[in-house]
């Protein structure tokens, strides 16, 4: 499937990481990518996180959903613990970025994220975590430690010939603006979430 294209050691506010890009084809502008905290000893069970994008709240930083945190506390695990992040170009839950804002019209009229979807006649969630595996399988890593609290990724996993050895949880309190989508995750896509953290 994907096969790394280009790799550089990339210095954050987090911390020093070794970032890789991955793509079925050369000179990909949207390339998936592994995000490899310094020093992480990727023949032990490796700390991973599978992130798909969101550029609404990881770069202008949108109240709407949680994503934007997510990512920077798993660059700071990953920077105290070892362990990387697998960035997966799945912008909305791999719908894209102007039919995730098309779906954010709706939802000022009151649909919530799942509805807003089908209204558009787009899947709730159109992912699938298989390449995540692949990049697993590319960096040589047998065993993991997930961050996630979507059951989807960790099935992905466990069908795989990689180890799950354990689900690390990643909850962010929720707020106000925020509420709505975070309750649906776990009514409609049954997320390991739990109740009553509100900030
Ligand atoms: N279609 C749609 N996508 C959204 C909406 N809000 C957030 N997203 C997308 O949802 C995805 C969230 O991905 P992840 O951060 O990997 O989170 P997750 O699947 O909930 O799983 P964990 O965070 O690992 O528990 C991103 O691709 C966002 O762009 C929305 O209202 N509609
Ligand atoms: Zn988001």
């Amino acid at each position: 499937m994907v096969t790394k294209q280009a790799e550089s050691l990339v210095p954050t506010e987090f911390g020093n990481f070794r970032i890789i890009a991955f793509s079925e084809v050369e000179n990909n502008w949207m390339p998936h990518m592994a995000i490899i905290a310094e020093n992480t000893d990727l023949s032990k069970p490796v700390n991973i996180r599978f992130h798909s994008e969101c550029i609404t709240g990881e770069v202008f930083h949108s109240k709407k959903c949680e994503c934007g945190q997510q990512l920077d506390y798993a660059m700071q695990y990953m920077n105290k613990n070892g362990g990387a992040i697998i960035y997966l170009r799945q912008e909305g839950r791999n719908i894209g970025i102007i039919n995730k804002l098309k779906a954010y019209a709706l939802q000022e009229q009151g649909f919530d994220t799942v509805e807003a979807n089908l209204k558009l006649g787009l899947p709730a969630d159109d992912r699938n975590f298989d390449v995540a595996v692949d990049i697993l399988r590319k960096l040589d890593i047998k065993e993991i430690n997930l961050l996630t609290n979507n059951p989807l990724k960790m099935e992905a996993v466990e069908k795989s010939d990689i180890i799950l050895r354990s689900r690390i949880p990643l909850q962010i309190p929720s707020t106000k603006e925020s509420k709505d989508y975070l309750d649906t995750k776990k009514s409609y896509f049954g997320h390991l979430l739990e109740d009553e953290i509100t900030e």
